[in-house]
C-alpha cells in the first residue's frame, strides 16, 4: 500500500508485540476511527511505539453530523475549549462589577462585541484542530479525512478505499440526543449553542447536568435573559448533596431565572421566535414567550449506529455504548474501543488515559505500568458560577460504603468579594474515613475550585491523610488555605448513623 510508512525511529525498550515481525497482510498494525481525545491519544502514542498507525476523522465543522466533526473531537471543537472561552468572555461581567466596588470608574457599561469574539473562538479552534492533525502525523501516523466504516473485524474502509488492519479501535465518541418532545426539532444542542452567529436576547435551558448548568450560566454571565429549567429539585444528581444545594443557591444568587421540577411538553414557533410549554411536577402547565433559543441539554448518545459494528459481533449496552474489559478490549479479540463510545467515564482526561493505556498494551514495552485505564478516583468539575469541583466520595456515597466517617466543612465569603459582591460565598468539604483517617473526598463550590481541587485528587491518590493536611502550612489568604485549617469535623457518621 502507497503512503504508509513505519516510523524509523524505534523505541528503545522491548515492545509488547515484536513490530518487526508484524503481518504484511495488514495495512496497519493499528487503525482508529475517531480523532477526538481518545482515539487521537492512543494513535498517537502507538505510533510513537513504532507501530504502523492509520486513523481517521470526518470533515471539520462546528456541527457534529454523521459526516462532520474534525480532528480533535468534542473536546476541542464542541465541547472542552470553546465551553471555556465561554466561560472566560462571561467572566469579565463580574470583574468589571468587582473592579467598580474596588473604587474603578467604569463610565459606560461595557459590551461584548459578540461576533469578534465568536471569530476569535473559530480561528483558535480550527489551529488546534490543525494541531491534533500534524502531531499525529509527526509521530509517523497517517490521517484520513473520511468517514470509517467497518466491513469485518479485520477491514475498514474511508472514502471507498479499503485497508486491512491488525488491530481495529472504536473511538467514535458521542453526540447530543434530544427528548421526544414535541417540536423538539426546534430546539438546539450544545453543538449549536458553542457556535452562534449571534448572542440571543432570551435562551431556554432544558436539564440538569454539566451542560446544562456550565451554559445557563455562560449566558446568564453574557447578559442573556436565562430560564434555566430541570426535572429534579436540584441539578447535578450523583455530586455531594450539600454542594448541589450550594451551588444551586448561588446560581440564583446571581439572578438567573431557575425552574425546577419543570419538563418541557411543547415547543412551537410564534411570531418568528419560539414559545416554550412546561408541565411542572405540581401545578398547572405555564409557557415562556419570546424565545430565540430553547437549549435541549438532556444527555448524548455513543455513536456506534451505522458505523458497520453490525458486521462483526461487537456487543454493544442498552444505552448502545461499547462494552470493553478493562483493556478496554470489546468481546471480539482485536477489536478495541476507548473513550465516551464506550460510555465509561465520559470526560477528556478519561479518553485520552484510555486511548494512552490501550497504546501501551499494544505496543508498549512489556513491563509498562500504565496498561490498566484507573477509572477509581477521578475528579471532575462543573465549570459553572460558581465551579463546583469534586473527588471521591459524596456524603450521600460514605454513608453507603464507608459508613464511619468525618465530615469537615466551611462555607465564606471569599476575600476579593468582601469589597464587593458579599452575597458570592464558597464551600470547602473533605470527608475522612474515621479508621485510617485518610481523605476519601474533597468537593468545592467557589471560584477556581478547579484549579484547587487538581491538586487535592493527587493527594488522595497518593493516600493523605487528615493528619498530613493539618500539618501542612496554608497559602495565605487564599479560598484554597481552608481544606489545611478545618480542625473540627462539622459531621460524625457511625455505623451509617449520624451522630448527635
Ligand atoms: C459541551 C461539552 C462540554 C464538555 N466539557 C468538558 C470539560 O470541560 N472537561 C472534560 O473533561 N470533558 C468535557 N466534555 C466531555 C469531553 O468532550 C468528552 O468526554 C471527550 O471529548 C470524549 O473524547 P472521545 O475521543 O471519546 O470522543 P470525541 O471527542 O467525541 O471524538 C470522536 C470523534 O469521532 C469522529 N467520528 C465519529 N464517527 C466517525 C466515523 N464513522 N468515521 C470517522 N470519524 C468518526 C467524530 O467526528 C469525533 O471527532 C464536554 C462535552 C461537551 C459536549
Ligand atoms: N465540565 C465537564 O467536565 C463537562 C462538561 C460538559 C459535559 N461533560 C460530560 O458530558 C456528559 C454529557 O453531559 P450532559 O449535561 O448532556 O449530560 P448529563 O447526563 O450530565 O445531564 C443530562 C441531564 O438531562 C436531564 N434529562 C434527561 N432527559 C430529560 C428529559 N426528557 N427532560 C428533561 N430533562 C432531562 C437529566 O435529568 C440530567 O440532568 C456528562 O456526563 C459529562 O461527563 C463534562
Amino acid at each position: 500500500m502507497q503512503g504508509v510508512t513505519r516510523r524509523s525511529l524505534l523505541p528503545i525498550w522491548t515492545p509488547a508485540v515484536d513490530l518487526n515481525m508484524s503481518d504484511e497482510k495488514y495495512d496497519f498494525d493499528f487503525f482508529v476511527i475517531g480523532g477526538g481525545s481518545g482515539g487521537v491519544r492512543a494513535a498517537r502514542v502507538a505510533a510513537t511505539f513504532g507501530a504502523k498507525v492509520g486513523l481517521c476523522e470526518l470533515k471539520l465543522d462546528a456541527i457534529s453530523t454523521d459526516h462532520t466533526g474534525g480532528m480533535g473531537g468534542t473536546c476541542v471543537l464542541r465541547g472542552c475549549i470553546p465551553k471555556k472561552f465561554m466561560v472566560y468572555a462571561g467572566e469579565f461581567t463580574d470583574e468589571c462589577e468587582d473592579a467598580k466596588a474596588y473604587g474603578w470608574d467604569i463610565p459606560q457599561k461595557p459590551t461584548l462585541d459578540w461576533k469578534k469574539f465568536i471569530g476569535k473562538k473559530r480561528q483558535e479552534l480550527e489551529r488546534l484542530s490543525g494541531l491534533y492533525k500534524k502531531n499525529l502525523t509527526s509521530a509517523g501516523g497517517q490521517c484520513f479525512q473520511g468517514r470509517g466504516h467497518v466491513i469485518d473485524r479485520h477491514t475498514v474502509r474511508v472514502n471507498d478505499k479499503e485497508y486491512k488492519v491488525r488491530h481495529l479501535c472504536i473511538a467514535t465518541g458521542g453526540r447530543p440526543s434530544k427528548p421526544p418532545i414535541e417540536g423538539k426539532d426546534l430546539a438546539v444542542v450544545s453543538d449549536h449553542v458553542l457556535d452562534l452567529d449571534e448572542l440571543p436576547k432570551k435562551i431556554v435551558i432544558v436539564g440538569g447536568g454539566y451542560i446544562a448548568c456550565e451554559q445557563a450560566c455562560i449566558f446568564h454571565s453574557l447578559g442573556v435573559e436565562t430560564h434555566f429549567v430541570f426535572r429534579q429539585d436540584y441539578v447535578l444528581r450523583g455530586f455531594d448533596q450539600e454542594c448541589r444545594e450550594f451551588a444551586q443557591q448561588q446560581y440564583s444568587v446571581h439572578g438567573m431565572k431557575m425552574h425546577p421540577e419543570n419538563s418541557p411538553s411543547k415547543i412551537e414557533k410564534v411570531d418568528g421566535k419560539l414559545k416554550v410549554t412546561f408541565e411542572p411536577k405540581k401545578g398547572d402547565k405555564w409557557s415562556l414567550e419570546g424565545v430565540d433559543i430553547c437549549l435541549l441539554a438532556t444527555g448524548r448518545n455513543a455513536v456506534t449506529k451505522g458505523i458497520g459494528l453490525e458486521s462483526t459481533d461487537v456487543k454493544l449496552d442498552e444505552k448502545g455504548g461499547v462494552i470493553v474489559d478493562k483493556h478496554s478490549k470489546t468481546n471480539v479479540d482485536n477489536i478495541w474501543a476507548v473513550g465516551d463510545v464506550t460510555n465509561r467515564i465520559p470526560l477528556t482526561p478519561v479518553a485520552r488515559m484510555e486511548g494512552m493505556c490501550l497504546a501501551h498494551h499494544l505496543f508498549g514495552p512489556k513491563d509498562s505500568k500504565t496498561q490498566v485505564p484507573d477509572h477509581d478516583v477521578v475528579a471532575s468539575v462543573v465549570f459553572s458560577s460558581p465551579n463546583l469541583a469534586s473527588v471521591g466520595l459524596t456524603e450521600e456515597a460514605a454513608i453507603e460504603e464507608l459508613k464511619d466517617f468525618e465530615v469537615f466543612s466551611s462555607s465564606f465569603t471569599p476575600l476579593k468579594q468582601s469589597l464587593s459582591r458579599k452575597d458570592i460565598k464558597c464551600l470547602t468539604k473533605l470527608l475522612v474515613d474515621s479508621k485510617t483517617q485518610k481523605v476519601v473526598g474533597v468537593h468545592m463550590v467557589g471560584a477556581e475550585a478547579a484549579e484547587i481541587v487538581q491538586g487535592l485528587a493527587a493527594a488522595i491518590k497518593a493516600g493523605i491523610t487528615k493528619h498530613t493536611l493539618d500539618i501542612t502550612v496554608g497559602l495565605h489568604p487564599t479560598s484554597a488555605e481552608e481544606f489545611v485549617t478545618m480542625w473540627a469535623p462539622k459531621r460524625v457518621y457511625k455505623d451509617g448513623k449520624l451522630q448527635k
